[in-house]
């Protein structure tokens, strides 16, 4: 045990993690030439498209140093925020964290939360200055930074470059002389932390585990603390860029158990492996159930596709366990389902997924959070409103909750304003404000999280001119004056355009949702009045004049086979329409009141 290291890297979004996994692994030989690409940790390819990772992976190494063999596991963690569970169970699995920082961007907002995730686990800092090749880099001054945040020596800062490859070597040795070995028991009753687990289509579920204590063992029965369940433990073996199967995996080593399981609801990442027969008595502290933050109807293009919809919606949730899902209703959209999601990101990816995987086309309606609303008549029976069409009528209703966050944004002192009105418009209460140096400020504030998914990212980026950084967690629900803003296309309301807005900013979106819908929907051979309702109030009304382009006018009198070629045509460019009523809707349209300020 004293020659193993168990370490991640953890850092802002693209400062550099993956580029420095790979680095590693070349340098300590754990991948041969051919099997080289391009960010070998990343094997999705989504994954891959995005430049981003979307789940942890491990990964084990050999190394010799002085004479020594040491055998390193390196755990890899997503980047982005809707991910940072996983981030904190990967971090729980270590001894030791690579704190990478980009030397042209200095310390960012998850530089700084990641950080405090892995010093609440304990873990041994070492700080990295990553992209020291790229001209704008600014490495006294970041290491500065860095010295100031970690209250370290600058010597210990290891310049390098996951580019060109400086400073990988001293890297390793620090890995070594820094990271304390594991410590444990192999003679305890078996403890062993989930990190992550995979979906693989032939095998089934494979879990990623850390042992605390004990030993797993091939064949041995494993129960699951936290689902309850008790598997045969078919496989177990260790993680290079293949799997090795091996007869046992002792205290302090990090490996992956194969045990049959169909489904990755059934193995939650936090959770404690233990023997079936001897358990251990207490599990690993600190298990929690991922929540969705964000929920959306999705609903097939074509309503005759929604059980299809379905099955590829259950193959999903069999290896994305984030993923929830309940069958709904529109008026104006048929079956569909609503959909929980970590965030904004997932649900692109879900979206997206559905699309390449699975050959879907869909409709996704208006994100929204989680509220809770109570009656009169009930005021301490909580119902739960993830569809704006579940929010009791105004006149019943005794008061609504929202889910508040608390932000984080670091930015540049230059747009300490802009980032302020902006956190203000967004109904965001200033906490704090840290100047972290001269130039970078941190600024936390209180916020409902219902405005971070409306086109907040975008905007931030927009008034800081890139310059900020954003994270955050929440902080529970607070009272908050919400009503439910209904469109009504051509006189019908559509309930999948529903919103629940903050009462003062209702008047203002309502109205630019009517100019925006007006902006999207093509027009249609009659006249279109858009309409944005309070109840039964009208609040605005913009009109979307009616034009034909009649594409078979040009058709003489008797070819029907040519006409309804035309027709036909016509009828595939409208993909991604849906019909309401007699209007045609974009799903641009859908997610109008995202982009209301472009
Ligand atoms: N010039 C230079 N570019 C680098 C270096 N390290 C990484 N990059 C580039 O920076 C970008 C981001 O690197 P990634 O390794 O994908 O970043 P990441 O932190 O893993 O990002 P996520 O996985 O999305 O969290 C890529 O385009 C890399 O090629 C470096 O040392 N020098």
């Amino acid at each position: 045990m004293k020659n193993i290291r168990n370490f991640c890297i953890i850092a802002h979004i693209d400062h550099g993690k993956s580029t420095l996994a790979d680095r590693l692994l070349e340098f300590t030989g754990s991948v041969t030439d051919r099997e080289k690409q391009d960010q070998l940790l990343d094997n999705m390819d989504l994954e891959r498209e995005r430049g981003i990772t979307i789940k942890s992976h491990a990964i084990q190494m050999d190394y010799s140093y002085k004479g020594e063999q040491y055998v390193l596991n390196l755990i890899d963690t997503p980047g982005h925020v809707d991910f940072s569970y996983e981030v904190s169970r990967s971090i729980a699995a270590c001894e030791g964290a690579l704190l990478i920082v980009d030397a042209a961007q200095s310390i960012q907002a998850q530089t700084i939360s990641n950080l405090y995730l892995a010093l609440e686990n304990d873990l041994e800092i070492i700080p990295v200055l990553n992209k020291v090749d790229l001209p704008s880099a600014n490495p006294e001054e970041v290491t500065d930074d860095i010295v100031d945040l970690l209250g370290c020596d600058a010597s210990e800062v290891i310049p390098a470059s996951a580019k060109t490859g400086i400073g990988i070597e001293e890297i390793l040795t620090a890995i070594i002389e820094r990271v304390p070995a594991p410590k444990g028991d192999e003679s305890e009753p078996l403890q062993a932390l989930v990190f992550d687990s995979v979906y693989n289509p032939f095998r089934g579920v494979e879990t990623y585990f850390r042992v605390i204590n004990g030993v797993i063992k091939k064949n041995q029965l494993v129960k699951f603390i936290a689902t309850g369940k008790t598997y045969n433990a078919d496989e177990v073996g260790t993680l290079r860029l293949k799997q090795f199967p091996r007869n046992e995996i002792k205290a302090g080593d990090v490996g992956y158990l194969i045990t049959g399981i169909k489904e990755a609801k059934e193995v939650k990442v936090g959770d404690t492996i233990t023997d079936a027969k001897s358990p251990t008595t207490n599990a690993i502290s600190g298990f929690e159930d991922v929540k969705p933050m964000v929920f959306a109807g999705i609903y097939p293009v074509d309503t005759e596709d929604y059980e299809e919809l379905r099955a590829s919606m259950e193959k999903l949730q069999l290896n994305d366990a984030s993923l929830v899902f309940s069958a709904e209703s529109s008026a104006a959209l048929g079956f569909g389902f609503r959909c929980g999601f970590l965030g904004m990101l997932h649900l692109e990816i879900i979206q997206e997924r559905l699309e390449r995987e699975f050959d879907m086309t869909v409709i996704t309606t208006v994100p929204n959070v989680s509220y809770h609303a109570f009656t009169r008549k009930e005021p301490d029976q909580i119902i739960i409103v993830n569809n704006p069409s579940d929010l009791p009528e105004p006149s019943t209703l005794d008061r609504v909750e929202e889910p508040y966050i608390k932000a984080t944004i670091i930015t540049k002192s230059d747009f300490v304003g802009n980032v302020m009105s902006l956190c203000i418009e967004k109904r965001g209460v200033i906490k704090n404000q840290t100047y972290l140096t001269t130039e970078r400020v941190e600024l936390t504030f209180d916020m409902p999280l219902a405005e971070i998914v409306f086109d907040f990212y975008d905007r931030l980026k927009t008034v800081s001119k890139g310059y900020a950084s954003f994270d955050y967690s929440p902080i529970g629900l607070r009272e908050s004056k919400l009503v439910r803003v209904d469109i009504l296309l051509n006189s019908q309301t559509v309930d999948a355009l529903s919103a629940l807005i903050h009462a003062d900013n209702a008047y203002s979106i309502g109205k630019k949702m009517c100019e925006k819908l007006r902006a999207l929907i093509p027009r249609q051979q009659f006249d279109i009045p858009i309409q944005a309702a309070i109840g039964a109030k009208i609040i605005s009304r913009e009109t979307i004049k009616a034009l034909r382009k009649d594409v078979t006018a040009k058709c003489y009198g008797g070819d029907i086979s040519r006409k309804r070629k035309l027709l036909e045509k016509q009828k595939k460019g409208k993909k991604r329409m849906r019909q309401v009523g007699n209007v045609e809707i974009p799903q641009e349209a859908f997610m109008a009141v995202l982009k209301l300020n472009d």
